[in-house]
């Protein structure tokens, strides 16, 4: 009979950016990652498991034992590389804000298959491609996913067989970007914004994004001229105007100025693929929003 084997007696500590995705028009599909981490250093200890969390901006309770969702997929990434291990203590320094649209679902869902690849002897059970494809299953969709763990700005998608797919996107080296962090009050899970999408949209607003993500890809590749319409979107965004009212608002006066601004993920983070002049950072500073300049993270996640 087959018999799992245990975790390597050892300490592994791993970092995942946070991440964006849709970038507009690219719904469940573009996304990009941010020099901007969550860490989690794990152990394996004798009894129950114990998760310490530090909220450094991430303002949530995360469950202190085996509920939490990095716990939770750390024991499937065990699972896949036939190991097993009853209990871990976890310190984990959540950066990244939760039900912020700055994809800290995906980050702890690889946090944990990061984790468990730091566990094992033999790391190629949970190559990279295994992780993305576990945590899209867990995820639900690959956009944040993907660059979570390949870094950078990648196109994902699912193949006609349900596989999850990622190639990555050519985006301009020296492309500023820019986030308004909400204050805490505003959060929203994912599931409620995605709760309020139509199953079905008009034929001529699928044919209106599929050419504006085209016309992204050009303005991320160099005709930063076109950036305005490569964000134009009919596909989410208007659908989310009843549950992200702040931040549609704070999006139309960016717009109304000229500076290419989305909705990051589900929201309400807002999401400039520019830099953005000191009036406008003045005026949604003032509106309790929290500008960041991360950069574009072009690792990944990483065992460090
Ligand atoms: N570091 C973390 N540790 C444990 N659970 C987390 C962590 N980050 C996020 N989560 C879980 O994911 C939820 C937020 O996911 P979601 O609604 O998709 O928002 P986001 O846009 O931030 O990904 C949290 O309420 C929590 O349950
Ligand atoms: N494509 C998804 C992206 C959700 O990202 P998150 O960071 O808000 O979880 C969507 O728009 O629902």
């Amino acid at each position: 009979m087959w018999a799992s084997m245990q975790v390597k007696d050892t300490t592994v500590k791993v970092r995942v950016p946070a991440t964006t995705a849709n970038m507009g028009p690219g719904f469940d599909s573009f996304g990009m990652a941010f020099r901007y981490y969550d860490e989690v250093t794990a152990r394996p200890i004798s009894g129950h498991t114990r998760v310490y969390a530090k909220d450094e901006g991430a303002g949530a309770s995360v469950p202190g034992d085996d509920g939490n969702l990095i716990v939770r997929t750390l024991r499937i990434g065990l699972e896949t590389a036939g190991l097993h291990q009853s209990g871990f203590e976890l310190h984990c320094t959540n950066r990244i804000p939760q039900g912020g649209g700055l994809g800290s679902s995906a980050a702890a869902i690889v946090a944990g298959l990061m984790l468990a690849r730091g566990f094992a002897e033999d790391e190629s059970s949970l190559d990279d491609h295994t992780i993305f494809s576990i945590a899209t299953a867990f995820e639900g969709h690959p956009d944040n996913v993907a660059p979570a763990v390949f870094g950078g700005a990648t196109v994902a998608w699912m193949d006609d067989k349900g596989k999850p797919q990622s190639a990555p996107m050519p985006v301009d080296a020296t492309q500023p970007v820019t986030l308004f962090a909400p204050p805490f009050g505003l959060r929203l899970a994912t599931e409620k914004a995605r709760a309020v999408l139509p199953n079905s949209i008009p034929r001529e607003d699928a044919v209106f994004n599929t050419c504006r993500a085209a016309v992204l890809m050009l303005a991320l590749n160099g005709r930063r001229d076109l950036l305005m319409e490569g964000t134009e979107d009919r596909l989410h965004q208007d659908y989310r105007r009843g549950v992200l009212p702040e931040t549609m608002k704070l999006i139309d006066r960016l717009r109304a100025e000229g500076h290419p601004a989305v909705i990051s993920g589900a929201g309400p983070t807002v999401l400039v693929l520019g830099e953005v002049d000191e009036d406008a950072a003045r005026a949604a500073s003032a509106d309790g929003w929290r500008m960041l300049t991360p950069g574009i993270d072009t690792e990944g996640a990483k065992i460090q």
